[in-house]
């Protein structure tokens, strides 16, 4: 069963919510609420921007390599496409459910606005655990997700992207696929593709690259030096393994560090290559040094934390903890609204999401302007172009944050929505 919903605002939300918890699109809600108060921005575009334009829900028959069959869920969600196609990642875990990856969609728009990609937000999500399946099984659950999804994807309607769970193997697969469909190669439907298809150097490190420039630049502004400062990061997939490598690249110390299985501590700091090393053959950072709880990296002693894993993990029962100056959400939405007050009652500076993570969309946009025009560039290219985007974004956020005495997270989120918001008002779709 496939069911395409055109979704213009069900929920009958007249006015912005006050102070709802529970969950990623609550969240998420709440930021858009506090954004559009701050604009001044009518009940009517809350209610327009806090749903999301279209969504697909599908389900996917996979035959097992036993041969046994089993049927999947997945996602689409296409929040905002007010600036341009819509953009974001396709998330492989057991954990997904459609109003989380609703909310991830919405962060996606306001990142996209933020870091003034000409795009808007989408994600993708299918409940599975990717470690329970073959390669197989994972290439014939890539492919029929992508013909289910295809009457929204395109490279100038919808553009997936990898996140939790998949990687370049699963955008080849999901171009491939889109592209028999259509009878031709088209190489800007998804990015984050392997180099040999049309994907773009820098892309794989891009997101923890975006990560390290913006917390150097935080750290700078707090006073730490970098040779001094110290670091934690929660998660060592994509993000977090390169985020732990560039920091100890930049001079910092990076204490703790961990996965889903457990963490790893050193107070002289971790060796990252050797960690590295380690990761590669042992599948976890676990073994590599002395144990600690994953829970504890996130209160460990350090200046910097990095939260570089899934949604929700700072909230009101820990954020008193956090003994970190400065926290960098390499993750999407890792902190949620009540942590959010207690870190900044505390003084801790957040970084958030949709600003610190953007190296990753940045370059996909860099990925699909190359690709569209089959034209490459050097990868010096693509980082002094990422380098200067994540500055100037920061920059912007930082001062708007000065100048109306705001959060760092409340100022990225209200630049946004403001230019998601005139695109709206100039196409004249609303009011
Ligand atoms: N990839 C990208 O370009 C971008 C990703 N993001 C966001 O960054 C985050 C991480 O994504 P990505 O690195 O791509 O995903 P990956 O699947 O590559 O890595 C996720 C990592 O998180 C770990 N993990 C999962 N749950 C926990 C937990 N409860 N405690 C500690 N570690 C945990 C996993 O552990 P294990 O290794 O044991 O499985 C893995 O190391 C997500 O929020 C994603 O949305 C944001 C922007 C761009
Ligand atoms: O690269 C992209 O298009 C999107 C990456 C992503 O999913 C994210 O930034 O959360």
């Amino acid at each position: 069963m496939t069911a395409l919903v055109e979704t213009a605002p069900t929920t009958p939300t007249t006015t912005a919510p006050t102070a709802p918890t529970g969950g990623p699109l609550v969240e998420a809600r709440t930021q858009l609420a506090e954004a559009c108060r701050h604009l001044g921005l009518a009940a009517g575009m809350y209610d327009l921007l806090a749903q999301p334009r279209r969504e697909l829900t599908v389900s996917i028959p996979l035959r097992r390599d036993d041969g046994s069959t089993e049927v999947i869920t997945g996602h689409r969600v296409q929040h905002n496409y007010s600036r341009g196609p819509a953009k974001g990642g396709v998330r492989f875990s057991p954990h997904v459910d459609l109003d989380e990856v609703r909310a991830l969609a919405m962060w996606m728009t306001w990142k996209c606005a933020l870091l003034d990609v000409p795009y808007g937000g989408a994600k993708g999500g299918v409940v599975i655990d990717p470690r329970n399946y073959s390669t197989a099984e994972l290439e014939r659950v890539t492919r029929r997700y992508t013909s289910e999804i295809a009457p929204l994807i395109g490279q100038a309607q919808d553009i997936p992207a990898p996140d939790i769970g998949t990687d370049e193997q699963t955008m080849a697969w999901m171009m491939d696929t889109y592209s028999v469909s259509r009878g031709h190669t088209v190489l800007g439907v998804v990015t984050g593709k392997p180099l040999a298809l049309g994907g773009s150097l820098g892309r794989a490190s891009a997101t923890s690259r975006g990560v390290v420039h913006v917390a150097l630049a935080a750290l700078e502004h707090l006073g730490i030096e970098a040779g001094r400062a110290t670091a934690a990061v929660q998660g060592f997939g994509k993000v977090g393994r390169g985020t732990a490598r560039f920091l100890a690249e930049g001079g910092v110390r990076v204490l703790a560090v961990s996965d889903q299985y457990g963490g790893v501590a050193d107070p002289r700091g971790l060796d990252v290559p050797a960690l590295e090393r380690h990761v590669d053959r042992h599948g976890s950072v676990v073994g590599f040094a002395t144990a600690i709880d994953n829970a504890d990296v996130l209160t460990a002693d350090v200046d910097l934390l990095v939260p570089a894993a899934v949604e929700g993990v700072l909230h009101a029962g820990n954020a008193g903890e956090v003994r970190a100056r400065l926290v960098v959400e390499g993750a999407n939405g890792p902190t949620t609204t009540e942590a959010d007050r207690v870190l900044a009652a505390r003084g801790t500076l957040v970084v958030p999401d949709i600003l610190a993570n953007a190296g990753g969309v940045t370059v996909s946009y860099f990925e699909w302007v190359q690709a569209t025009q089959a034209y490459w560039w050097s990868e010096d290219e693509v980082e002094a172009r990422l380098a200067l985007r994540m500055r100037q974004a920061w920059e912007g956020v930082l001062t708007e944050s000065l100048e109306h005495d705001l959060t760092l997270r409340a100022a990225a989120t209200s630049l946004a929505v403001r230019r998601v918001a005139d695109a709206h008002t100039q196409r004249g779709l609303y009011p």
